[in-house]
């Protein structure tokens, strides 16, 4: 039986893809996995049991995916299954900064008792006049998952839509319209822009990217909507750029305590991928990343290692190694399977960044004692049994 410790709220509708011989349990100790959502887990210890994580979701900031690939511990998370959720927010709100409709909504509510607000309605409304979005210009930061979709979208309005992402993946780029016009700097794609929507990852070079420098940049009264990460955002400018009224409206998703007390400012609970459908498609795809990892030893999707397909063992034995990427490892991997007159039936090393992973099936069973010497290998950071 293998374990899964679920940790934050996972929707059953996504868990219906998990095998049988899964079971769910109540702790990470003696679990072989651990599937999760937007809890910061760089204070925790991950059990050595454990083997591999899914984030069912886009941003791993709250995983030390790094030092737990030493650990040999494979972390995935879910591409572009929650991206439509969010685009779908990001858009309402986008209108909705564009005319004051939750001031207008405000003004009802505040009437209700009034018998003449309907008259009174017709001298208040211009003052929740806003303006159209056709033909102003947006400037989305990350053209990934979300933000294609949101130029996408963006495109779809009317609007005169610039994105900016040094990064872009060639499938990404296949899905952006060809109305969408690519900028190769920042400070560029804020120029002149009446709206600036964020769809980073949180990391080093993206954390306090919009500034006072670029949110200088837009037109007077432009919108901010920042559905990346909170500090992608430098909440100082953000503030002051809000009280001058050069940003007029700043939408995020990030309750923080600084963000709730901002002027104009409208926080969403962290609620960007807050669909039943996004959360049911982050769930089903992080289950079955973990289940082909646990079963087969296949990775997809992962954050700290290399995608590898090895489809379903046929041989007597398969083992997986995880081990740094450096020279030789190929090397001595085989010198060991050489020594103990294995037969390697099939085998395939992949490696990212600085992590490799080294997969093979063998015609016989492996002894305890060969997987210990591979185990001994300097470098060699966990070796699977997984068949
Ligand atoms: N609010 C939410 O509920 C919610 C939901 C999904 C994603 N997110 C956040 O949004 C981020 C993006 O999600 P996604 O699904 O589009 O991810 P993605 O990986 O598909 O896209 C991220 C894009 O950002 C680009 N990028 C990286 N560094 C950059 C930089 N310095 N400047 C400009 N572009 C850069 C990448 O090249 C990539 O194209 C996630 O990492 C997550 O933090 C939030
Ligand atoms: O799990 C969530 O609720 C939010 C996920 C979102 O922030 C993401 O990075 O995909």
């Amino acid at each position: 039986m293998r374990t899964i410790k679920i940790i934050d709220d996972i929707v059953k509708d996504g868990l219906s893809t998990i095998a049988e011989g899964y079971e769910i349990v109540p702790d990470a100790e003696g679990a072989d996995a651990i599937l999760m959502r937007s809890t910061d887990i760089h204070g925790m210890e991950v059990p050595d049991s454990v083997r591999c994580i899914a984030r069912a979701g886009a941003g791993v900031n709250n995983i030390p995916h790094e030092r737990l690939a030493e650990q040999g511990v494979v972390v995935f998370n879910t591409p572009g299954a929650n991206s439509n959720a969010v685009k779908e927010l990001v858009v309402g709100l986008l209108l909705m900064g564009s005319r004051d409709v939750l001031g207008g909504m405000r003004w009802c509510r505040e009437h209700e008792d009034d018998p003449d607000a309907y008259a009174e309605a017709e001298a208040s409304k211009k003052a929740f006049v806003g303006r159209e979005v056709a033909d102003r210009r947006i400037g989305v930061v990350g053209l990934g998952a979300v933000g294609s979709k949101v130029a996408n979208a963006c495109v779809d309005l009317g609007m005169e839509v610039c994105g900016y992402d040094p990064y872009l993946s060639v499938d990404h780029a296949w899905q952006l319209s060809r109305d969408v016009t690519p900028v190769e700097d920042l400070d560029e794609l804020c120029r002149g822009c009446d709206y600036l929507t964020v769809h980073v990852p949180r990391k080093e070079d993206t954390v306090g990217m919009i500034g006072a420098a670029q949110l200088s940049l837009l037109n007077p009264g432009a919108v901010v909507l920042n559905y990346a990460r909170e500090d992608v955002v430098d909440e100082d400018a953000m503030e002051a750029a809000l009280a001058s009224g050069q940003v007029q409206r700043f939408f995020t998703d990030f309750a923080t305590p600084r963000s709730l007390h901002m002027p104009h400012t409208y926080v969403t609970p962290h609620t960007g991928a807050g669909t039943v459908e996004a959360e049911a498609s982050c769930a089903r795809m992080a289950v079955d990343e973990l289940v082909d990892y646990l079963d087969n030893g296949n990775i997809t999707n992962s954050v700290n290692y290399p995608t590898c397909h090895m489809g379903v063992c046929r041989g007597a034995s398969r083992v997986a190694c995880l081990h740094a990427n450096v020279p030789n490892m190929i090397g001595q991997i085989t010198a060991v399977l050489a020594d103990a007159s294995a037969n390697v039936q099939r085998m395939t090393n992949e490696n990212a960044g600085r992590a490799a992973y080294t997969m093979f099936d063998t015609d016989e069973h492996l002894e305890p004692a060969i997987i210990e010497r591979l185990s001994s290998i300097p470098n060699m950071w966990r070796v699977r049994v997984i068949k």
